[in-house]
């Protein structure tokens, strides 16, 4: 059976949908760990980092997060290859890790946006996206003050020219460069984005485009 991890900080509190999410979609034997572990439960076919405001966002959102403990193992774990998925939070912790290039500055219109937004997938030949076609759109929600993604024009060329943006604004939502919405790492394990797919997985939640991310997933894993 796959098994899964979601991480739980002070202040997340996306964790409980992450966790939900995952076993009901994979079925996946889900634990949910504490950020003072410094060890993971083994065999894990996934580590997913969850939203929220992990230590009330203070400093920069995520920065504090990423230097507890369990981080250590994170990190350890994605060198070896194990998929890792950060949603919102999850994706700023996983910037400061660096796990993942660039950065998520505060929204250019300065205010939080909570709505569902249109994504194209711009890349649906990675473990985490082959649920979706190519130049799909899907729309997803975003909750997020700080969701503006930054990074180095060379940083953002390559990114692109590597297959490595995820998933793309449809329109303008907070200033992220190029549109950016979501990013893999070198090796195509680590994905961040910012919109919450664990928030979109069934009709009552008006939609289930979400829920085709971790579909894609367990195929991939399986
Ligand atoms: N929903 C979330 O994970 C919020 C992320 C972060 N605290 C922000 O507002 O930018």
């Amino acid at each position: 059976m796959m098994r899964a991890a979601v991480i739980q900080f002070p202040g997340s509190n996306c964790d409980r949908d992450m966790a939900v999410a995952i076993r009901d979609i994979t079925g996946a034997d889900t634990s949910l760990v504490w950020h003072r572990e410094s060890v993971l439960p083994s065999g894990l076919d996934l580590i997913a980092i969850p939203g929220g405001f992990s230590y009330g966002d203070y400093l920069r959102s995520g920065a504090m997060a990423a230097r507890s403990p369990v981080m250590q193992a994170v990190i350890a774990a994605a060198g070896r290859g194990v998929p890792v998925l950060g949603v919102c939070n999850g994706f700023q912790i996983l910037t400061e890790a660096g796990l993942l290039p660039g950065a998520l500055m505060r929204n250019a219109g300065i205010r939080f946006v909570c709505r569902t937004v249109g994504l194209t997938v711009e890349n649906n030949q990675s473990m985490f996206t082959s649920g979706y076609s190519a130049g799909e759109k899907i729309h997803i929600p975003v909750a997020h003050h700080d969701g503006n993604f930054f990074a180095d024009d060379a940083t953002l060329d390559r990114l692109e020219g590597e297959g490595r943006v995820a998933f793309r604004y449809a329109e303008p939502v907070n200033g992220s460069a190029r549109n950016i919405a979501g990013v893999l790492n070198d090796a195509g394990n680590v994905l961040g984005m910012m919109p919450h797919p664990e928030r979109m997985i069934e009709a009552m939640q008006g939609g289930s485009d979400g829920r085709r991310l971790f579909e894609g997933l367990i195929r991939e894993i399986a």
